[in-house]
């Protein structure tokens, strides 16, 4: 079984997946890589839950198996309580997917796209409408091979919306997307979320991750490193206080460490109080602390922890243990 965190799911809703100790296996022999090292998911009904991770962490071999695109090298994963690669004609129609590249049909027009796809969905909603919310009306006659990355992009998205899907997987969905494109898509996957939608997203922007997600997993590795609400991550991680060395002796400040460059850094979970009593201390001596800051945890700091490598202060962070 994978590490995983320790509950932390938003409430007693019903799974829409289940997924314990899954790996993927590329390759035989002494060529296999795996890719996914035996992690643990759940996400509830009307969740949006977000896939962070380091390039080739296995967000996309993950999202194969959720999907039902491969089966599982070990364990077991349910979708809709359904074997995603078994029962796919089950769990289809309510499922869209807007995956990595969507391969669309160059020639054909942005319209002759969606209709070509909404003939293979048994409960579609109409081409106009999910024209109108993907913002692209104005572009629905022109061929896929003129639009631009990111107008494609949302091409790929109003495809993955015309199933009317109750489970949406959204793999980087607004890369290459403009910053005011971007908060349209937001706007539009925070008015699915509104509408009861559960979402599984992977994604490189962390902000993202804050706008939308309920609860964030980061890999690492093909591991789950930590998992759970921003709140819990965030608040589970010490703040840090960094300074230069004055050149004198320090007040014995618990969680102090000095670089080889002479700068200190105090990790701390009570930040008002570490910060108070070194402020204390530099005034009574009419000290001025060179290159003082002073930073509560990050989303982008656990994420580059992570990514650094250090495991044991980003999981001891987030206490991992079976979930429910
Ligand atoms: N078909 C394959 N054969 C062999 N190795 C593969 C295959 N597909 C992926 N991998 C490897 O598995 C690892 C995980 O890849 P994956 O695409 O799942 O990562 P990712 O987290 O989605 O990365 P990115 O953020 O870069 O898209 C990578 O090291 C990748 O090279």
């Amino acid at each position: 079984m994978s590490e995983q965190l320790s509950g932390s799911k938003p409430d007693e809703r019903a799974p829409v997946i289940e997924a314990r100790g899954l790996r993927r296996v590329y390759g035989e022999g002494a060529t296999a890589y795996e890719a996914v090292r035996g992690i643990d998911l759940d996400v509830t009904e009307g969740e949006v839950f977000a896939l962070l991770g380091t390039n080739g962490a296995g967000k996309t071999s993950t999202f194969d198996l959720l999907e039902g695109l491969a089966s599982p090298t070990a364990g077991e994963v349910a979708v809709f309580g359904l074997d995603p690669v078994r029962d796919r004609r089950q769990i289809r129609p309510r499922v869209g997917t807007m995956l990595q590249s969507g391969g669309l049909p160059a020639e054909l027009t942005v319209t002759e796209t969606l209709e070509m796809w909404r003939g293979t969905c048994s409960n579609p909603t109409t081409v106009e409408d999910v024209l109108e919310r993907v913002r692209l009306t104005d572009r629905a006659d022109v061929r896929v091979a003129a639009l631009s990355g990111g107008e494609q992009r949302r091409v790929d998205l109003a495809c993955a919306l015309l199933g009317q899907p109750k489970l949406l997987f959204l793999d980087e969905p607004t890369t290459g997307l403009d910053p005011e494109s971007r908060r349209g898509t937001w706007q539009l996957l925070a008015d699915l979320k509104s509408a009861g939608v559960t979402m599984v997203l992977t994604t490189h922007y962390l902000d993202e991750a804050e706008a939308l997600a309920d609860r964030v997993a980061i890999m690492h590795r093909g591991e789950i490193v930590v998992c759970g609400t921003l709140r819990e991550i965030v608040d589970s991680q010490p703040a840090r206080i960094t300074f230069d060395h004055p050149g004198l002796a320090l007040p014995p400040l618990r969680g102090a460490e000095v670089d080889a460059g002479a700068r200190v850094t105090i990790s701390t979970h009570d930040l008002q109080g570490h910060l108070s009593e070194l402020l204390g201390w530099a005034d009574d001596l009419r000290l001025q602390l060179s290159g003082l800051e002073a930073r509560a945890a990050s989303l982008e700091s656990v994420f580059l922890r992570i990514a650094e490598g250090d495991r044991t202060s980003a999981t001891t962070a987030v206490p991992m243990g079976a979930t429910a």
